[in-house]
């Protein structure tokens, strides 16, 4: 039979690991689909550079037309990163009928809607599950592991190397800058590692996450994001004493029709299900309303884990084809788009401070939280050493968004809180 041609876009850290697993696996392929499957072209940038993997120079080519627009390519598999010029090549496939598998979350959080909908109108597939916390298969695992509940609730670890920085920071003392250069290396990095520590990384996986899980369109912008590059070595101490783990944690929410997504850093009691997910692992935790907890976890971040999501991507492909049903599969979001306000938002929050040492200064600052309802479930108050101050820090139980940043705007204002040293969300066990 007739073998199935691919055309790569990209030959990196991913695109090295389809060239393998193809390889490898082309019996068990062979087994699935009923017909070889061959990379035919790569698109790279550099022709002549070393590769991870021996491949014929052939097949090697800088002009994207030799695989868009070549007529004898049925799949396209994007593992090239970018937006703007990715998103025209990947139309540019789409019009000429040809399938779309895609490891690229910048491009699905801004670009996807549309071109799920234009690979749809073309009959052509477009799947994505590699974008979301690299090998594991959570994308799957709502649309098909899950159809038949309602999801309320995900919490993820889904950037790699924030979690490995703040394993590596938490457990062993090392240095930010130096575990970040060693996440980079191991290839686990954004090629600019600026999106994966500020939490844009994460938050366009959220973004995906939520579409999909509450079937409504969510955008990147509906998305409060915040990374780790604040946290500092007392905030981990902190974080160690009071018995949680410092995460960055996406969490995406629905109560009633509303919903709500961010990702910040987050301190994560040590029974929460997520609390032991340590280095460059992702974890993704669900909650449905009939199945209760669920976990997907694995590596989230890497060649080969990255990769085998992509081929499986492809195997989904070629099955339809087999079957005649490609672009039949694109989920129209069922439900109109409703974010929740800030005064619907809760959560517990840590905050530590320093304010000057004086009789009165406590009482000002915990009538601030009274006057908005909030009360504390931890407090503890030490002296800052060589200087007039002391630090406090408090645990909140549950409050407003609105309510905490209206307590915060009004400690700022006090004359005696000479600096807000840190504030991050906390979360208890699961359940929700
Ligand atoms: N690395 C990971 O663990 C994961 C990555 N992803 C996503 O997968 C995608 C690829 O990531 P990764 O493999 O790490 O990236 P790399 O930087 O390792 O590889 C990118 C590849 O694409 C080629 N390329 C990039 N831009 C162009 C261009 N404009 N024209 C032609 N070729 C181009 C490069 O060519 P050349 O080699 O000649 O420079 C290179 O071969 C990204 O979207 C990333 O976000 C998703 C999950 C995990
Ligand atoms: N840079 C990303 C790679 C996978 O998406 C990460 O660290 O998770
Ligand atoms: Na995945």
């Amino acid at each position: 039979m007739e073998a199935i041609s691919i055309g790569l876009l990209g030959l990196g850290t991913v695109g090295s690991g389809v060239v393998k697993i193809i390889e490898r696996n082309q019996d068990k392929l062979m087994h699935q689909i009923g017909c070889p499957v061959k990379v035919s072209k790569i698109l790279v940038r550099e022709l002549d550079k070393e590769r991870e993997v021996e491949i014929n120079p052939e097949l090697l080519t800088a002009n994207p037309d030799d695989i868009l627009k070549n007529d004898n390519i049925d799949v396209v598999i994007e593992v090239m990163g970018g937006l703007e010029k990715t998103k025209e090549y990947l139309q540019e496939a789409i019009n000429h009928h040809k399938h779309i598998v895609t490891a690229n979350k910048d491009l699905m959080a801004v670009y996807g809607p549309e071109l799920l909908q234009s690979a749809s109108e073309n009959q052509c597939d477009l799947f994505y599950e590699a974008s979301v916390a690299g090998g594991i298969p959570i994308l799957r695992g709502l649309v098909d592991g899950l159809a038949s509940d309602r999801i309320t609730k995900m919490m993820g670890i889904v950037n790699g190397t924030t979690n490995f920085i703040l394993t590596k920071m938490s457990k062993e003392g090392s240095a930010y800058e130096e575990v970040l250069k060693e996440a980079q290396a191991l290839g686990y990095a954004e090629s600019d590692p600026t999106a994966d520590v500020e939490g844009l990384d994460a938050a366009r996986k959220m973004a995906i996450l939520s579409t999909l899980g509450f079937s409504m369109n969510i955008d990147l912008d509906d998305v409060k994001v915040n990374g780790i590059t604040e946290i500092t070595e007392e905030d981990l101490q902190y974080a160690k004493q009071l018995g949680y783990s410092m995460k960055l944690i996406g969490i995406a929410h629905r109560e009633g029709e509303k919903v709500e997504v961010s990702v910040q850093p987050t301190m994560l009691a040590e029974t929460h299900p997520l609390a032991g997910v340590q280095d460059e692992y992702n974890a993704v935790y669900v909650y449905g309303e009939a199945v209760g907890e669920t976990m997907f976890y694995g590596p989230g971040a890497g060649s080969l884990p990255t990769a085998t999501a992509v081929v499986s991507d492809l195997v989904a492909v070629m099955k339809n084809m087999r079957l005649g049903v490609n672009g039949r599969s694109a989920a129209v979001p069922q439900f109109e788009k409703k974010l929740k306000d800030d005064n619907e938002i809760f959560a517990k929050y840590f905050l530590r401070l320093h304010v000057s040492d004086e009789v009165g200064v406590f009482a000002n600052i915990t009538n601030i939280f009274s006057q908005r309802g909030v009360s504390f479930e931890k407090i503890l108050q030490v002296p800052v050493k060589e200087k007039e101050l002391a630090e406090i820090v408090v645990v909140t139980h549950q409050a407003s968004l609105e309510d905490y940043e209206n307590i915060m705007l009004h400690l700022r204002d006090l004359e005696a809180v000479k600096e807000i040293k840190s504030s991050y969300r906390v979360e208890g066990g699961a359940k929700r």
